[in-house]
């Protein structure tokens, strides 16, 4: 550690009163799938929809985060787990400002979801595991990824030649093959409802 000579400071405002103030509680929805599976898409709607109804919340995205802040990531197994360590201290931080978190990534490791959750209490980490089966990702294939994995024009592709573990016992299970994107991203919703993080309103 290269930290040891600074000094945590707690700040005055604590986290449940900066949620408080937004009327609602503070969490962190961890979306988990293989490429093409639907998790900035659901994210994108639940997202909308907390913001229609006027929650504060935020989402981080794959391509975005690796565009910034982790743009010097590749795909190797160990650049992984640091893009996933660099999000889940981001994702707490803004957890910590009270708002409910979104973050959108394959995250295809066990190990490494389990670090996000261990920095948050205990209900403030969901993980959302988006179970759409590898055969109907590549039939949809928005970017193209899985034509060129498959011709060996990209490497370590996920789902093909670098691992996926699919989480054992998520919070929310969103199987996207059978469900309209309105179907799944309510489904998030009324989990949040059912767990008092949001008040009913009109969601
Ligand atoms: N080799 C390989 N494997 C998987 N995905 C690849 C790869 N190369 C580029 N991409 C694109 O990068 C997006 C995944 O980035 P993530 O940060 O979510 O990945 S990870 O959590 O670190 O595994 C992923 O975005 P999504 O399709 O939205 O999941 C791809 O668009
Ligand atoms: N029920 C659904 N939920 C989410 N996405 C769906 C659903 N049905 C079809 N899709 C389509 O699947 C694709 C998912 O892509 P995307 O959200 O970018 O996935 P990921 O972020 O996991 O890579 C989009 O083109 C979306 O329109």
């Amino acid at each position: 550690m290269k930290t040891e000579n600074t000094v945590w400071h707690n700040q005055h405002v604590s986290k449940a009163q900066r949620a408080e103030l937004k009327q609602q509680k503070a969490c962190l929805l961890w979306y988990t799938g293989l490429s093409g599976s639907g998790k900035s898409t659901i994210a994108n709607a639940v997202d909308a929809l907390l913001f229609a109804n006027q929650h504060h919340s935020y989402l981080l995205d794959g391509d975005n985060v690796r565009h910034g802040l982790n743009g010097d990531l590749g795909f190797s197994d160990q650049d992984r787990v640091e893009n996933i360590r660099r999000i889940s201290e981001v994702a707490q931080l803004f957890v910590d400002a009270g708002l409910i978190v979104s973050t959108a990534f394959i995250s295809p490791f066990r190990q490494d979801r389990a670090l996000a959750a261990s920095k948050l209490s205990a209900g403030e980490f969901i993980e959302v595991f988006i179970d759409t089966p590898i055969e109907v990702c590549e039939q949809r294939d928005p970017k193209g990824l899985y034509k060129k994995a498959r011709a060996g024009e990209i490497k370590d592709f996920t789902g093909i030649d670098s691992s996926y573990e699919a989480p054992e016992n998520p919070q929310i299970q969103i199987k996207t093959a059978d469900q309209s994107i309105e179907q799944c991203a309510q489904q998030v919703v009324d989990y949040l409802i059912e767990h008092g993080i949001i008040a009913a309103k009109k969601l």
